[in-house]
């Protein structure tokens, strides 16, 4: 495998003084159920804090109004549930709504039943850009040996619990860089697609597309706080929705979002920080790395 990791940070172009929100591309997350109506939330604002244009949620009916509450600039779609999650009979709205956007999460809060199962296999057939995590990466796993090569590029972004469902067995040592990177790229091979990229979380966070690798240096364990991950769904899914393929979009999205978490850690330490501060501090986050690539000088 070519190790990427000191290869050139990706990064947006600066913007068009003429461009508009479409320009920067229109999101979907597909996420939520009663409890973790959050989860879509911090993922949703996390896309508007990376440049996305517009950025729209899909939830079970139930949630919508707690999940539109976060936030003013976030759209919401209210989808068929059972009081809880999604049901089997919301996919072709679901469907739809996939058709109107640029770029898709499927996962966060969704939590986890048959119908999910079914949704979760409806969105893997379509062919846009897609981060897949939390529940939609259950999904998958409850799926596994009947699934399909995805229509389109992924970036799957499972902590190792997630990574253990999915690929079928835990890592033996979830601390060895050189054991997850080789059971990541097992994962991306395995799954097929042309762009199936796969980002294992953790300390030294491994993207890999099967071919190339590369380690994330950001981030620190004040980091490990409910939601945080959610934050990080969001970025990777704004800089899809900006064009960027899934390997380039998984590394630099893994690097802003540890460094935001690094900036919110010298700032309140690490024992007080919280999702939301990840999101308070992606801005900052953006501006010290356009600075790094200098491609966002005259931002
Ligand atoms: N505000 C909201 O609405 C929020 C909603 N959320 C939503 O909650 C849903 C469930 O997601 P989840 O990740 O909490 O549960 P799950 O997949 O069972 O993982 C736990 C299991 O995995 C393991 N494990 C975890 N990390 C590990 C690691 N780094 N390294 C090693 N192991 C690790 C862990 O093992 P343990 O260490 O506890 O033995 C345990 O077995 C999902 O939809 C999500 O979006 C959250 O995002 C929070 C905010
Ligand atoms: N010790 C750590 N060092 C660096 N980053 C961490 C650490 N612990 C957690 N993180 C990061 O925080 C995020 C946690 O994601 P996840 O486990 O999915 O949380 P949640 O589901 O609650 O949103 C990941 O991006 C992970 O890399
Ligand atoms: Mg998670």
């Amino acid at each position: 495998m070519i190790d990427a990791t000191n290869d050139p940070l990706p990064n947006l172009l600066a913007r068009d003084p003429h461009s508009h929100k479409g320009t920067y591309g229109r999101v979907l997350v597909v996420g939520g159920s009663l409890g973790m109506a959050g989860a879509p939330a911090l993922a949703g604002m996390a896309c508007l804090r990376s440049g996305a244009g517009l950025v729209s949620l899909a939830t079970p009916r139930c949630v919508q109004a707690t999940a539109a509450g976060f936030c003013p600039a976030l759209m919401t779609h209210a989808l068929a549930d059972d009081g809880e999650r999604l049901v089997e009979s919301a996919g072709p709205a679901l469907s739809g709504l996939l058709t109107e956007a640029d770029a898709a999460a499927v996962g966060p809060g969704l939590g986890r039943s048959d119908a999910v199962t079914t949704l979760v296999g409806v969105t893997w057939s379509i062919a846009m850009p897609m981060v897949v995590d939390a529940d939609g990466l259950n999904g998958l796993a409850a799926s596994r040996g009947r699934l399909t090569a995805p229509a389109g590029p992924r970036v799957l972004t499972p902590h190792a619990g997630e990574f253990a469902r999915l690929s079928g067995s835990p890592l033996s040592d979830p601390n060895d860089d050189t054991e997850r990177r080789e059971r990541a790229a097992d994962l991306a091979l395995s799954l097929g697609g042309d762009e199936t990229v796969v980002l294992l979380k953790g300390a030294r966070t491994v993207v890999t597309d099967g071919e190339r690798y590369a380690v994330n240096s950001t981030g620190n364990p004040g980091m490990a706080t409910g939601g945080a991950g959610d934050v990080l769904t969001g970025v990777v899914t704004a800089l899809l929705a900006q064009g960027l393929g899934p390997f380039d979009a998984a590394r630099l999205g893994a690097f802003v979002h540890g460094l935001a978490g690094d900036l919110a850690a010298a700032k309140l330490g690490e024992i007080g920080l919280t999702a939301p501060d990840l999101l308070d501090h992606l801005p900052e986050a953006w501006v010290q790395t356009n600075k790094l690539t200098q491609l966002g000088a005259d931002i």
